[in-house]
């Protein structure tokens, strides 16, 4: 596997080197070894899939508030999705700073996520099928989320949403969350 760096530093994009015969191919995708050496989480509680038919899904901009913060590692298992991460640490030099990574069945990337970040995607083609990672059991009640759309990230979404929840179209602004704090 390969571990890159993103422009956020505790984020990483981890890529399989898949090995190809006649058949197709086969890959490793998770190493515990690999992740110590990384210092990064190698224990997670909980794997979970989403799906989402149409094309231009957008799902998030979610995390769980401290102490059920999440480490995620997301892969995409059909279809393509772009995938991001939004920095939510008040005192990390890059606090509300986000990247992005177009994750796909065919490119089998994935986005590790540390604690403290929220995750969303845009799915960028129709049946797009998401797979976590998680660190931390799901806890409803510290289950939060920000506007995809907040000012405050200016996060340069590929396309406008097509489908989204309710829910998430209702988060609040970073700036209403932070006066309240
Ligand atoms: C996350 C989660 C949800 N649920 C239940 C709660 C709802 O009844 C239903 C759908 O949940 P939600 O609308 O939060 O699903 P998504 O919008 O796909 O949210 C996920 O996608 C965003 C992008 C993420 O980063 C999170 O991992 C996760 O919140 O599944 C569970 O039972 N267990 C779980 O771990």
């Amino acid at each position: 596997m390969l571990f890159t760096r993103t422009d956020l530093k505790d984020v990483w994009l981890l890529e399989a080197s898949p090995i190809r015969d006649e058949r197709g191919s086969f890959a490793r995708t998770f190493c515990v070894d690999e992740m110590e050496a990384r210092g990064l989480e190698h224990c997670f509680v909980q794997h979970s899939l989403s799906r989402s038919a149409a094309k231009h899904t957008l799902r998030g901009l979610h995390f769980q508030r401290a102490p059920h913060e999440e480490v995620k590692v997301v892969s995409c298992l059909n279809g393509a999705i772009w995938d991001v991460a939004v920095d939510l640490r008040p005192q990390s030099p890059t606090y509300c700073r986000w990247t992005a990574a177009e994750l796909s069945a065919d490119n089998m990337r994935q986005l590790y996520i540390p604690k403290g970040f929220a995750h969303g995607f845009l799915s960028l083609t129709e049946g797009a099928v998401v797979g976590y990672l998680i660190s931390t059991r799901y806890h409803p009640a510290s289950a939060a989320g920000i506007r995809y759309d907040d000012p405050a990230l200016a996060i340069d979404w590929p396309a406008a949403p097509a489908v989204m929840s309710e829910k998430d179209r209702n988060w609040p602004l970073l700036a209403d969350i932070t006066r309240h704090a």
